[in-house]
This record gives C-alpha cells, sequence and structure tokens, in this order.
C-alpha cells in the first residue's frame, strides 16, 4: 500500500471512472473523502469503502461553485484528519454540432469541468499551502483534450483546457511542494458513454451502441477501458513513484490516439 494514512477527495466519486478511483486509492491505504452532486450514490461507495477497511466521508457539492469546492475540502480534513491527494474528476460531456450550441450550454459545460477543475486546484493547493506540506492533485482530462472530436467541439476544448491549468498549476506550485497531472482515458464504458451514444443516435440516426462500437474498434488494444483500468493510472499519480512527474496529460487510450 503506497499512500497508507493519506487523505485522498474524489470528486465526481458517486459512480463511474470517480468511483473506480475512490475503491483504488482506498485499497491503496488512503482514507476518501466523495464529493458528488448525487448523495445516494456516493453513500453507496463510502459503504463499500468502509467494507474494505477504510475510511469514508462524503460531501454533496456542485463543483462549479467555488464556494462548495473549499467547503469540501474542509470537510475532508476536518472528517478524516488530513489533506494530501485531489482528484478533479467530476465532468460532464455534451454531445451537439458546434453550429447549435447555446449560450446555457456552453456554460454549464464550462462551469464543471473547467471552473471546477479550477476551483479544485485553487482549494486543494491553498489547503497545502496552509498546511506546509506537499500535495497531488490530479485532473480528469481526456483524448479529448489531445484531439478534436466532431459533435463534441465544446466538450474537447473543456479537456483541452484542463491541460493548460494542469501545466501552469505544475510550475506555480511546484516550489510548495505540490505536483499536479492529468489522466486522459479514451473510451471507458460507464454511464456518460451510453448518454454520449444515446445522443449520438438522436441526432445522426445511428442505432444504439453503434456510435460507441466505432470508437472501441479504433483502439488498437481491442477493447474498451475499464474504470479500474483508469484507477490503475490514478493509483501511480497518487503515489510516491510519480513525485518527479509534473505538468503531465497522458494519454492512458489501449492506443486510440498518437501525439
Ligand atoms: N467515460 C469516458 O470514456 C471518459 C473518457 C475520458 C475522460 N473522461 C472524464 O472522466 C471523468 C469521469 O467520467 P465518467 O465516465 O466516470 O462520468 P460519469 O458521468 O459516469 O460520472 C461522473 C460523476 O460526476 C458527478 N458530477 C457531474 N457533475 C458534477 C458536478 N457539477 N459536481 C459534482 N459532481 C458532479 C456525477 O454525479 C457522476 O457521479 C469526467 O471528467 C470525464 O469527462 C471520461
Amino acid at each position: 500500500m503506497t499512500i497508507t494514512g493519506k487523505v485522498a477527495l474524489v470528486t465526481g466519486g458517486g459512480r463511474g471512472i470517480g468511483r473506480a478511483i475512490a475503491l483504488r486509492l482506498a485499497d491503496d491505504g488512503a482514507a476518501i473523502a466523495l464529493v458528488d452532486t448525487n448523495e445516494q450514490n456516493m453513500e453507496a461507495v463510502a459503504a463499500e469503502i468502509r467494507e474494505r477497511g477504510r475510511k469514508a466521508t462524503t460531501f454533496q457539492a456542485d463543483v462549479s461553485s467555488r464556494q462548495q469546492v473549499y467547503d469540501a475540502v474542509d470537510h475532508a480534513e476536518s472528517a478524516l484528519g488530513g489533506f494530501d491527494i485531489m482528484v478533479n474528476n467530476a465532468g460532464i460531456a455534451q454531445v451537439q454540432p458546434l453550429s447549435e450550441v447555446t449560450e446555457n450550454e456552453v456554460s454549464t459545460i464550462l462551469g464543471v469541468n473547467l471552473e471546477g477543475v479550477l476551483w479544485g486546484i485553487q482549494a486543494a493547493a491553498t489547503k497545502f499551502q496552509e498546511r506546509k506540506q506537499p500535495g497531488k492533485i490530479i485532473n480528469a482530462s481526456s483524448i479529448a483534450g489531445h484531439d478534436g472530436f466532431a459533435m463534441l467541439g465544446v466538450y474537447c476544448a473543456t479537456k483541452f483546457a484542463v491541460r493548460a491549468l494542469t501545466q501552469s498549476a505544475a510550475k506555480e506550485y511546484a516550489s510548495d511542494g505540490i505536483t499536479v497531472n492529468s489522466y486522459c482515458p479514451g473510451v471507458v464504458g460507464t454511464d456518460m458513454w451510453v448518454e454520449i451514444d444515446e445522443r449520438f443516435a438522436e441526432l445522426t440516426g445511428a442505432p444504439k451502441g453503434a456510435t460507441y462500437e466505432k470508437f472501441v474498434e479504433g483502439i488498437a488494444l481491442g477493447r474498451a477501458q475499464t474504470p479500474e483500468d483508469v484507477a490503475g493510472f490514478v493509483s501511480y499519480l497518487a503515489g510516491p513513484d510519480s513525485d518527479y512527474m509534473t505538468g503531465q496529460s497522458p494519454m492512458i487510450d489501449g492506443g486510440l490516439v498518437y501525439r
């Protein structure tokens, strides 16, 4: 166990990739603070963590609110007695032709995917500085942060932005002993992809499941990614083996996109 006794906060920890990250970091030895808009899902994940013999706490918050993210970090520290690892995982997808995107849609996705990560970086770095201790900040970008995809233009823009924030924060906070990296998954079979696939079907008339299958066919390793595949890499980013890595956003995508 590489992070025994540390405290990790995972946003979007109620399902999908966030759930897998929370369980993996618990198995690595950390106490986990789950933050999500969905209280019921979070409670179920917290119960799974406690069954594994680790501490867990939940805090219902919307990451697009700066105040709520700061409150979530304070809660993690007071409930679990420390604060060491921040995983800014919460994100939403939007499938929409660029010519049809509305102001409301743009502000919603920027609020969660860009501002949510910014507030997470800011709140975590401030807490590490106050505590005069090193820390790790880990953000969810995507292959869509390296490559543009039709119908996913604004989502891609937010994920490119996460890489920019990651690089800038890494330089800004390096002298405090804080590292900042991102993970860039490919096609992970979560509820998010079910929703993306259904929206593609609606827009293009493709049968349900066809868009997902088309993306999976492009993966060199021949299978979709599991949330646990992503969590394994996040475990590396959270642990001591990645101490000399900062500002990076590698693609962990089974060989779908090359850069
Ligand atoms: N699924 C993929 O193929 C894939 C690929 C690359 C990157 N990602 C990124 O990984 C992250 C997790 O993806 P996922 O597939 O697990 O998604 P998901 O939709 O299955 O789960 C996202 C979780 O975040 C929570 N959430 C959403 N908005 C929130 C908000 N404003 N505040 C707090 N919590 C909020 C949801 O309630 C949910 O529990 C996202 O940032 C996503 O963009 C996913």
